[in-house]
């Protein structure tokens, strides 16, 4: 659909860029059908449940290390106990060339392992969070697909104020590295409803890419307890 006025590429914050329509048309459909594939079982999109005995309205399926509250695993430890599924190398050169894409030439010096998929319903939200499970501090990468969403995005410092409500579309790119890499962020709304027709999805999936820094990842399925092992903390 055109737009009266081109969105433009912009620095929400310093080392958060918006990158808008970065995914064309095609690119999100083939995207969301390999994001329906991954929702699948076994290890495929669940509930998350949080400590406190809550849920998250947001479903999520992981790649690569399987995020759960507040730490990761390489099995689906909080669901179906299967291995997590793999992270393609195909992903991490999309990672490439979206660091590319927002900082420009700024090579990416770290290997991206896990992606997280998130899928929005109409009512789904996500509270003001950090991503500070990992041990890396390359940047978080995030793609929108289907309904915009109203994104906020605040400061390392606390969920509260000062923070920026950008809307994320479909196709749309987010970065936050550097000084923004700690930035706390959520999804106060979804536009239902909103989603380009040749989706076919009602509601929002993100993906977002993030290196886990877990170096010592290979010892991990070694010389711990069962109980322990294949797990890890950022
Ligand atoms: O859906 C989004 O755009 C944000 C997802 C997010 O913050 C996360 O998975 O940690
Ligand atoms: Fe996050």
């Amino acid at each position: 659909m055109g737009e009266l006025f081109a969105r433009e590429k912009a620095e929400v914050a310093p080392g958060a860029v918006l990158v808008p329509g970065w995914l064309d048309v095609g690119q999100q459909v083939g995207l969301l059908a390999t994001c329906r594939a991954w929702a699948r079982p076994p290890a495929g999109m669940r509930t998350v449940r949080t400590p406190g005995g809550g849920t998250m309205s947001a479903k999520q399926v992981g790649l690569g290390w399987h995020w759960y509250p507040y730490r990761y695993a390489r099995h689906v430890v909080d669901g179906d106990g299967s291995p997590v599924k793999p992270f393609p190398p195909w992903l991490n050169k999309l990672a490439t060339q979206a660091l590319e894409a927002a900082y420009g030439s700024a090579a990416p010096t770290e290997t991206y392992d896990i992606g997280l998929i998130n899928f929005y319903d109409r009512s789904a939200r996500m509270g003001m969070h950090q991503d500070k499970e990992e041990a890396s501090d390359a940047p978080v990468i995030s793609m929108s697909l289907g309904d915009t969403c109203v994104f906020r995005f605040g400061n390392p410092h606390s969920r509260r104020r000062p923070y920026k409500d950008i809307k994320l579309r479909s196709g749309d790119l987010f970065v936050f590295g550097g000084p923004s890499r700690m930035a706390y962020h959520g999804v106060p709304k979804v536009y239902s409803g909103s989603a380009p027709a040749e989706l076919e999805l009602d509601g929002r999936v993100s993906i977002t890419l993030r290196v886990s820094g877990f170096a010592n990842a290979g010892n991990l399925d070694r010389g711990l307890p069962e109980s322990m092992s294949c797990e890890a903390t950022g």
